[in-house]
């Protein structure tokens, strides 16, 4: 016989009603709660909120390490997916990739300053308001400007009701 799985999947400390930033403490790209997090920290600009994008700089050693001396292929697409999940706060949106794709275009050095920015593309409106679909970019960069890997993304905004059926407070307006 098989048991339907009901568990929330957190840790008993996160019993009761968690806002999405406790639970983000533990993000694998930008929780400082995690200790084998990356433990990204973003600067954003929305001065142009036409164009707002949020920009790292970091730095990774062997533990992430893929091809000798280089960074692993599924890092880099975790640098590329969090530098894009950090455009939609500003946006004032809560929201999951859906979809991304990304160009591995030079190997990704450790041990040296990288620049990671994220830039937000559009969010078509649908029936007159904000569509539920933001599209961004990002990209890794040699601080010279040489981008060394790119990626594009679709965001879908989270309805509320998902977030309650997950046990999240989501954050004050
Ligand atoms: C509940 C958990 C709460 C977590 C809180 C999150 C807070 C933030 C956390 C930070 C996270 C950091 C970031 C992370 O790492 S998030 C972690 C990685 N992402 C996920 O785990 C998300 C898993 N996916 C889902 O849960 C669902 O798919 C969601 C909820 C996202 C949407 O499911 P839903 O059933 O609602 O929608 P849909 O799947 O039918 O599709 C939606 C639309 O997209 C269109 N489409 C699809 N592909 C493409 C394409 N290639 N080009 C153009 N369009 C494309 C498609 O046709 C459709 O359009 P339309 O037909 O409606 O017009």
């Amino acid at each position: 016989m098989t048991t339907p799985d009901t568990a929330r999947h957190t840790p008993n400390s996160m019993d009761g009603n968690p806002t999405i930033d406790e639970r983000a403490n533990h993000c694998f790209g930008c929780g400082p709660a995690n200790p084998q997090g990356l433990h990204l920290a973003f600067t954003t600009d929305t001065s142009n909120p036409e164009a707002i994008t949020a920009t790292c700089h970091f730095q990774l050693d062997r533990m992430h390490e893929g091809p000798p001396g280089y960074i692993h292929g599924g890092i880099v697409a975790a640098l590329l997916d969090e530098a894009m999940s950090k455009l939609n706060r500003p946006l004032n949106v809560l929201a999951m990739t859906r979809h991304m794709e990304i160009d591995y275009l030079r190997p990704v050095p450790l041990y040296q300053p990288l620049v990671l920015i994220g830039r937000h593309l559009n969010r078509p409106a649908k029936d007159g308001t904000p569509g539920r679909k933001l599209f961004h970019q990002a990209e890794i960069q040699h601080p010279d400007g040489t981008v060394l890997a790119r990626s594009k993304g679709l965001f879908i905004a989270i309805d509320e009701k998902l977030l309650f059926a997950a046990g999240i407070t989501p954050p004050e307006a």
